[in-house]
């Protein structure tokens, strides 16, 4: 059975693929694949390991009909048709857990180095702009018991939540649909409105999925309710924020700074006006990326693809609704 891969990923899972005794075939350009060459790739594929963001949608499920498990080398599955795959009989394996804390590492460093001015201050020393010791220049805020929100309560907000109040004693405020108990008592967090969540963070850090529901949910309206000495970081994804509104507030002081390690588009242009602000720190998408955390997701990855064709249930499973009432597998349709 043929696997089709993505990207190059670790070693980790590429080996358990092959002692699986599967044939891997795998993208290893210097850029992302066009839908038409991922069609064409597919089209005699059993399983694909999908690293990126290419689109799985239902014009691209019908014409891979060999196609019986997807693995997102990934824990959002924004860029997948959730309902189409399913009513395709394809179960979507995605890496929950084994990333939560590197990308919160990664939304604290975020934090920590927007409060600080930290990549612009590096900026101005390869400038030469490092002359003499100034009191009152390079200042930053500090972050000691100032009041985090969180934007989607779930793993890896619990875990950012986690590094700010032991770091910190950051009181922690916090918006979902529902109520989450676990960092209501771990965390004493407080379930609050979005719009209290907008009011009250000082540093306010962006964990949720991209939904319908999501999609720009942090806009000119929401910016314009935050404290002007407010950090906004988000490391789920850019269309959570609306970047023009973004780059306004940030002009126009009606919040401090921004850390990003999502943009929207990705990559970002180098001629962007957040890359030259002083309170803006961004990076290139690098949430879960660490060593460690990538072989887990590898090999995470390889395991829903091996349970995939085995027609067994896959370890992290997206869409588990593909298992109800019927027989694990593609459906003639
Ligand atoms: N930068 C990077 O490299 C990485 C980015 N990510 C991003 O982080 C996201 C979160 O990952 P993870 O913590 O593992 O996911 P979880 O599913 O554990 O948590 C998501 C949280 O978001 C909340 N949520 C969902 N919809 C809404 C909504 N409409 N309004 C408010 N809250 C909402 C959920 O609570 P409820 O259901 O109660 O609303 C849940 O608590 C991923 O979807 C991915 O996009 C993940 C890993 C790496
Ligand atoms: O963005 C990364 C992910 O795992 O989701």
């Amino acid at each position: 059975m043929k696997v089709f891969i993505t990207r190059v990923i670790p070693q980790a899972g590429l080996r358990l693929l092959e002692e699986a005794g599967l044939t891997i075939e795998q993208w290893t350009k210097k850029r992302n694949l066009t839908p038409a060459e991922l069609v064409d790739h597919c089209r005699d594929a059993d399983a694909l390991l999908s690293a990126g963001s290419s689109k799985i949608d239902a014009g691209f499920l019908a014409a891979v009909p060999h196609l019986k498990v997807i693995a997102l080398h990934a824990v959002g599955y924004d860029n997948v048709d959730i309902t189409a795959a399913t009513a395709h009989g394809i179960p979507i394996g995605n890496t929950p857990g084994v990333l939560t804390d590197a990308t919160a590492d990664t939304a604290f460093l975020l934090m920590l180095a927007t409060s600080r001015k930290a990549f612009y201050l590096h900026k101005k020393i390869l400038r030469g702009d490092w002359n003499f010791f100034e009191p009152t220049a390079n200042l930053g805020l500090s972050l000691e018991g100032k009041t985090l929100g969180i934007f989607g309560m779930g793993s890896i907000g619990q875990a950012m939540a986690r590094r700010s109040k032991a770091a910190y004693n950051m009181p922690i405020l916090y918006h979902n649909r529902k109520p989450c108990t676990t960092a209501e008592k771990e965390l004493g967090a407080r379930y609050v409105s979005f719009e209290t969540l907008l009011r009250e963070s000082d540093v306010l850090s962006v964990h949720a999925p991209l939904t319908a529901d999501t999609q720009d949910k942090f806009n000119a309206a929401a910016f314009a309710q935050m404290k002007p000495n407010a950090i906004f970081v988000n490391t789920a994804r850019g269309g959570l924020h609306n970047e023009p509104d973004l780059i306004s507030a940030l002009l126009n002081h009606q919040i401090w700074g921004a850390g990003l390690d999502v943009t929207n588009p990705e990559p970002m242009h180098p001629d962007n006006v957040l890359l030259q602000m002083p309170n803006v720190c961004v990076l290139p998408h690098i949430g879960s990326a660490t060593v460690e955390t990538r072989d887990a997701m590898a090999i995470l990855a390889a395991r829903n693809i091996i349970a995939g064709l085995k027609g067994e249930r896959l370890p992290a499973v997206v869409n588990p609704q593909v298992y109800e009432g019927k027989p694990a597998g593609r459906p003639a349709l």
